[in-house]
């Protein structure tokens, strides 16, 4: 467990030369937990499309920087995580500068446009197609490649994120059953991997102060106002990276409040974020 004390002092944990790949982490929740690994002195791939500013936020570059900025080394790699091909490409830059890889964290996300919140019969079919083909399928390809390379190795860490939307209605119809689908991926693999030395898990987010939702909180259908930081979720990766009885967790959804309560990390603003499970998801 990692140092905390009564009046809230904490220390991140030390993963400096353990080698990380963030997909999806040029803003919100992967570049959050992309920093969370930074400040914990690891190597950091930052993976994503978005190379200059574009309608959102961020970029892998300036990912790359923070993660740099904290401690950590960020590498920038453009990486479309629909596009198969880029994907093996991404895990063989890593192969060949590293040697290793330590931790997968499954962010990638793709949000499609216009309305969001609405019956599922009216909304566009390929709303699911869209979320599931970059959010399910995508983290499925990236496990199998690091799934590869951590078994032979005995070792290895896989965080897909998932959220409350896996239990309780959030989003749209199609948004829920992709999280559903990564909660049973993690369970799954976790269940497979374990045996070999390999740890899978998903984690679960409380609402998230990210670039898109503060610009977006209608569409969304959230108000972010009592959100947690984007790099509290990258305070329980880093803490759940350097357990070595991560392995115990295998195959569990873990809520990131509920692990900072365990660990005894604070969000960046010394807050403690209180789990929604408590209110809305038992
Ligand atoms: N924001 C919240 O409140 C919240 C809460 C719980 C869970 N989550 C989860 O966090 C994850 C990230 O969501 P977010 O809120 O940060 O969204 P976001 O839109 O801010 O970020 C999504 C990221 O995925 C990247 N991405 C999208 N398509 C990609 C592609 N084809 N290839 C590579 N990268 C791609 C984007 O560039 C961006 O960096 C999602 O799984 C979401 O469900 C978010």
């Amino acid at each position: 467990m990692s140092t905390s004390d009564a009046v809230g002092t904490w220390a991140p944990p030390d993963l400096r030369g353990k080698v990380c790949v963030v997909t999806g982490a040029s803003r919100g929740v992967g570049k959050g937990i992309a920093l969370g690994l930074g400040e914990a002195g690891a190597t950091v791939y930052v993976t994503g499309r978005t190379e200059h500013a574009g309608a959102l936020p961020g970029t892998i570059g300036e990912t790359a920087d923070a993660v740099r900025a904290l401690g950590g080394v960020g590498i920038a790699v453009r990486c479309d995580h629909a596009n198969d091909d880029e994907v093996e490409a991404l895990f063989a830059r890593v192969d060949a500068e590293q040697g290793r890889i330590d931790v997968l964290v499954n962010n990638a996300f793709a949000i499609p446009e216009g309305e969001l919140t609405a019956p599922f019969w009216q909304l566009p079919i390929a709303q699911w197609d869209v979320m599931h083909r970059v959010g399910l399928r995508s983290h499925y390809v990236a496990a199998w490649h690091a799934a590869q390379r951590m078994v032979p190795a005995r070792r290895g860490l896989i965080v897909n994120v998932s959220s409350f939307g896996a239990k309780i209605q959030a989003v749209n119809v199609a948004y829920g059953v992709g999280k559903a689908g990564v909660d049973r991926m993690s369970r799954d693999m976790g269940r497979e991997l374990a045996p070999q030395g390999v740890t899978a898990v998903s984690i679960w987010p409380g609402i998230v102060k990210t670039e898109r939702l503060l610009l977006e909180p209608e569409r969304l259908g959230f108000d972010p106002s009592k959100g947690e930081s984007p790099h509290f979720s990258g305070r329980a990766v880093a803490c759940l990276a350097a357990d070595p009885r991560a392995i115990e967790r295998a195959g569990e959804a873990l809520v990131v409040a509920e692990m900072g309560e365990h660990y005894g990390f604070p969000d960046v603003d010394g807050s403690r974020p209180r789990s929604m499970r408590r209110d809305r998801a038992r």
